[in-house]
């Protein structure tokens, strides 16, 4: 579970953000929408520690992240958050296997090439294992960065427009794959988007303003 009590964050002097409280249970969706500058995309990555709040708490699993040193709350992440951002970062000369294998071995030391194969299958990309992740369309790359995210059993998902440069077919049914793990590994998962087509799908959301 992830929860967050009176965030804040400035960027500067003048521009000072005030998150609503979030509250997401394992296994659920949350989605956030707002319109573009509204915060969605800062307050994602605060969740994910790329950026540290001013005031406020964030509790993953009850942790209090920010009671935590900064070698901690890396760890502790690192093992906890799986991110999914707007765009795919991979290790180009490495195949698509390869890549989400070294997501595993760079938060636990561990090197899990059985269950990559099958997290990869289940998102519908057994036939593309072996290629390099250029050669796959956006649709497919999208899903190799989800499987990756969910290699190392992550308690909170976090993902940033996952769909936005999808088609209407392909947006609909990377979001329900998305709910449908979160489900399945007991996740709380939390997309920011907005995706109008997204709203109809997920009963808990908050709207950003
Ligand atoms: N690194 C930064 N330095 C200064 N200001 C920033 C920085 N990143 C974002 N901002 C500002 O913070 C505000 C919120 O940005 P953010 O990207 O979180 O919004 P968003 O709701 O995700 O927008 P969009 O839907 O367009 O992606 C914007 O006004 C933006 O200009």
């Amino acid at each position: 579970m992830i929860k967050t009590q009176n965030v804040t964050f400035s960027y500067s002097a003048t521009q000072k953000f005030h998150f609503p409280d979030i509250d997401c249970a394992n296994g659920q969706t949350l989605l956030i929408t707002g319109n573009s500058g509204t915060g969605k995309t800062t307050l994602l990555h605060l969740l994910g520690g790329l950026l540290q709040p001013e005031s406020g708490e964030i509790l993953i699993n009850n942790q209090n992240i920010q009671a935590l040193s900064t070698s901690k709350q890396d760890a502790f992440r690192g093992q906890s958050v799986g991110m999914i951002l707007q765009k795919s970062f991979f290790i180009e000369p490495l195949s698509v296997l390869d890549n989400v294998v070294l997501a595993s071995w760079i938060a636990k030391k561990s090197k899990v090439q059985e269950k990559a194969l099958n997290i990869l299958d289940n998102l519908g990309l057994k036939d593309h294992v072996h290629k390099l992740p250029s050669q796959l369309s956006i649709g497919q790359q999208q899903r190799v960065n989800i499987a990756r995210a969910l290699i190392n059993n992550p308690s909170v998902i976090l993902a940033d427009e996952p769909t936005s440069s999808l088609d209407d077919e392909n947006a609909l049914i990377v979001a329900r794959l998305l709910s449908d793990l979160a489900k399945e590994y007991q996740s709380s998962l939390i997309i920011v988007t907005h995706d109008q087509r997204l709203k109809t799908l997920f009963n808990h959301q908050i709207t950003l303003v």
